[in-house]
């Protein structure tokens, strides 16, 4: 309810805000319905021209909401207005990205100036992401890339790729078929829808050397950077290099103080410290880590990008592999995350991680670009 409150603009009244809300779950077109997915609602975001827009700058984002009648998959997915987005938008744990269907394209139907707008959480439609769902690429199914709010392009995205997987579901008939290969800049993917809903995805393996992270940090003689010292404006912080496909810097506590208890963080004063720290070239998302038992752990995220978020699933993964490095946990965790839980399995058999955990469709609207 507060997704359409904080949507709406005025041409919202309260006879269509009933119709929005007396939907039945089983009309939405674009999941199987399922007790999670029951709040999604069924509407078309319709761009409003400047009008009610204090902000010129941000005239993509001046949004009206309709009911809207008589809308299918098909329908809503494959309009192509010159000038219109159509879109989907996904959460993973509260990690929230505006899905686009860009399979007939290699070329993003948004720029990252447009990403920027979209993701404004005040002015535009507010998403931690924008995700191409892309035709495959070298003998993949398909290919995602992203862009972060503030328009930068990471290699890759946990929760974005469970999210991928049940926007591709929904859109191409996959004929039962319930896993494909991901093309991503953080090379090949796999996800796998469950019985259950949930997405379990094949991470690939980790990346711990130093300059592939990448990071100037000293490294250890396996080139590793594992409990290692860094000051971060004046503090010293313990610290492990992980990539997947993207950098994390993990952290379990100051020196001389490794027990962290995340929610005292202020995370929004730390997080940029870390993310534009000199020892990281291409910037670092950072992972402070709680740590409840060698299969339990408990983490705060400021990402690259995108700032404080709900959840990070490549982040999640990185925790794991830090903690296994560091000897603070065993190979399958449950991580903790503001949004809620991920199981994660750094496998010993074949050295990939493996993610598991829900996406759910929020709602879907149309957008002027
Ligand atoms: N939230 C994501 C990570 C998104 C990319 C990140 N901000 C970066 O720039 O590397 C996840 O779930 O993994």
């Amino acid at each position: 309810m507060s997704i359409a409150a904080a949507i709406a603009s005025p041409p919202l009244t309260s006879s269509n805000l009933r119709s929005l809300f007396s939907r039945s779950p089983s009309s939405f077109p674009l999941t199987t319905p399922s007790k999670s997915s029951s709040s999604a609602l069924q509407f078309t975001l319709t761009p409003t021209p400047l009008l009610r827009n204090p902000n010129p700058q941000f005239s993509a984002s001046a949004i009206s909401v309709s009911a809207h009648e008589t809308l299918s998959q098909t329908s809503f997915l494959d309009r192509r207005e010159t000038g219109v987005l159509h879109f989907v938008k996904y959460h993973g744990l509260g990690n929230d990205f505006i899905m686009v269907n860009n399979l007939d394209s290699m070329e993003p139907k948004v720029t990252p100036e447009q990403a920027v707008r979209l993701c404004d959480r005040n002015f535009g439609i507010g998403a931690d992401g924008v995700i191409f769902a892309m035709p495959g690429w070298s003998g993949t199914d398909y290919t995602m890339r992203i862009f972060n709010s503030d328009g930068s392009e990471p290699e890759m995205c946990g929760n974005g790729v469970r999210c991928f997987a049940k926007f591709i579901s929904d859109l191409s008939n996959l004929n039962g078929r319930q896993s494909f290969t991901v093309h991503t800049g953080a090379g090949l993917i796999i996800p796998e829808i469950q019985d259950d809903g949930k997405v379990k995805v094949d991470m690939g393996e980790p990346v711990l050397k130093a300059s592939d992270i990448p990071t100037k940090i000293p490294s250890n003689e396996d080139q590793s950077v594992v409990r290692t010292k860094i000051e971060v404006d004046g503090v010293n912080w313990n610290v492990t290099c992980v990539s997947m496909g993207n950098p994390h810097c993990v952290t379990f506590g100051r020196e001389g103080d490794e027990n962290l208890v995340v929610d005292e963080l202020n995370l929004a004063d730390i997080g940029p410290k870390f993310e534009h720290h000199k020892l990281f070239p291409a910037r670092t998302n950072t992972e402070f880590v709680q740590v409840f038992s060698r299969s339990h752990l408990k983490m705060r995220v400021w990402e690259r990008g995108a700032g404080a978020t709900l959840a990070c699933g490549t982040g999640a993964c990185a925790v794991v592999v830090a903690a296994i490095l560091e000897g603070r946990s065993e190979r399958n965790c449950t991580v903790d995350l503001p949004g809620g839980p991920l199981e994660i399995e750094w496998r010993e058999k074949d050295n990939h991680v493996y993610m598991t955990g829900p996406a759910e469709v929020v709602f879907y609207g149309s957008v002027e670009l």
